[in-house]
Order: structure tokens, then C-alpha cells, then sequence
């Protein structure tokens, strides 16, 4: 049965490269198969989000809404991957246009018949740590910075709702990725 983990977190807490390396470990020293996805995944969705802005919270849930079915829509014909590791998922909606001022019950609303993740890892980082590794994101990320703050209060929120695992993504890479793999292995177990 296929497994579905979310990877969560602000930009730069270190999603895409602990998503990575769990690929690379289950793969080679579990010998699963294993997927990792990004969201946002469509070019023409991201396009048009670069294209109207980033700051009508209602637009960006509709919007990021239509490229998860995207998302989940190609998924679902990868039959044969034990794993699937998704770097952003419906939670990253919930976090990032709810700190824009959106109802959080809308955005779960919208995003209800996506398929729920058998585990959430969040990466919790301050936010002043997350800006220094990601000085040259390509998604406007200056216009982003006050929000960020508000986001990671967000993903906190939906860590005590949801009950997700939370590691502390100031530690180094290797350290987290041991944390990731002990909360994954003894779910497959
Ligand atoms: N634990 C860590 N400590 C220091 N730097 C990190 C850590 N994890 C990731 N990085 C670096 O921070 C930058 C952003 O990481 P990335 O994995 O792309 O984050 P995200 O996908 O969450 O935006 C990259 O340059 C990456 O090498
Ligand atoms: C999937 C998703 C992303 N986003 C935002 C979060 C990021 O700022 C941006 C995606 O940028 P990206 O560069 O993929 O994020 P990261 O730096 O963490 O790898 O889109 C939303 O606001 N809502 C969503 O539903």
C-alpha cells in the first residue's frame, strides 16, 4: 500500500533537501520505491500565480488548489512507488493564505477531497535563519518576508490540530534527516 508523507515548513527550513535524502535512504538501504513531488508542480499554475501576485490569499487557495488536483492527478497513475514524499502539500495552503488574513475552515474546505498524508513532518525554523539560507529564492521572496512570520505561527497551529511530527530545523542536515528517518521507520513498521 502506497504511503503518502508531507514535508512542511517556510521556505528555506530545508523541505526539498531532507525530502532528497529520505529518497535516497529508503531506496538504497530500505530498497523501497520512492517518489518525492514539489508543490507548486504545474509551470503554467506557477506562471499564472507570478503572473496576478502574491497577495489575494482567496485567489492564491483557488489557484494552488487547481495545481494540487494537477499534483494528485499524475500521482495517481505512479502504481508502482511504495513511497511518496511531497515536498508542500495542502498544509502550506492553510499556512500561508490563512497568514494573509483567509479563513483557515475555507482553505481546509477547499483542499477537503485531496487525499490525507499517512504522516506530516513539519520543519520548524525562526525565520531570520530560513532568510540567510534562501537569500536568492526565485519567488519574490522579499515581498514574502512579513508573512513569513506569521506562516511558521500557522504551521505551529496546525502541528498541535493535525498532530504532526515538528523537528527543529536548526540542526544540521544529517541530524534531521536521522529524526525524519526514526518517525518514518517506525510508522512503516
Ligand atoms: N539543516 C540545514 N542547515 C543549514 N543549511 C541547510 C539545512 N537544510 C538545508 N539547508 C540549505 O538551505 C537552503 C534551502 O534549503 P531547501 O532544502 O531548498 O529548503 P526549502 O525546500 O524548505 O525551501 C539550501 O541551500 C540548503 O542546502
Ligand atoms: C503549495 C503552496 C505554496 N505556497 C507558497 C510557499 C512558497 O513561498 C511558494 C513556493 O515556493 P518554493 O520555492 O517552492 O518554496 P520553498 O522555497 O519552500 O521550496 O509558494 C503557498 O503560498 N500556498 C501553497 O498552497
Amino acid at each position: 500500500m502506497q504511503k503518502l508523507i508531507a514535508i512542511e515548513g517556510i521556505d528555506g527550513s530545508g523541505k526539498t533537501t531532507l525530502s532528497l535524502a529520505l529518497k535516497e535512504y529508503f531506496e538504497s538501504k530500505r530498497r523501497l520505491k520512492v517518489l518525492v513531488t514539489q508543490e507548486p508542480f504545474s509551470a503554467d499554475i506557477i506562471n499564472l500565480i507570478e503572473k496576478v501576485g502574491w497577495d489575494d490569499p482567496l485567489l492564491l487557495t483557488l489557484l494552488f488548489a487547481a495545481d494540487r488536483a494537477l499534483h494528485i492527478r499524475w500521482i495517481s497513475n505512479k502504481k508502482d512507488v511504495d513511497l511518496i514524499i511531497l515536498d508542500r502539500y495542502y498544509f502550506s495552503s492553510i499556512a500561508y493564505q490563512s497568514a494573509l488574513g483567509l479563513d483557515k475552515e475555507w482553505i481546509k474546505l477547499v483542499n477537503s477531497y485531496f487525499p490525507k498524508p499517512n504522516l506530516t513532518i513539519l520543519l520548524d525554523v525562526p525565520i531570520e535563519i530560513a532568510i540567510n539560507r534562501i537569500k536568492n529564492d526565485k519567488f519574490n521572496f522579499r515581498q514574502k518576508i512579513d508573512s513569513l512570520k506569521k506562516v511558521r505561527e500557522k504551521y505551529l497551529e496546525l502541528a498541535k490540530e493535525y498532530g504532526f511530527y515538528v523537528i527543529d530545523a536548526t540542526k544540521n542536515k544529517e541530524e534531521i534527516l536521522r529524526q525524519a528517518i526514526k518517525i518514518i521507520e517506525n510508522y512503516l513498521v
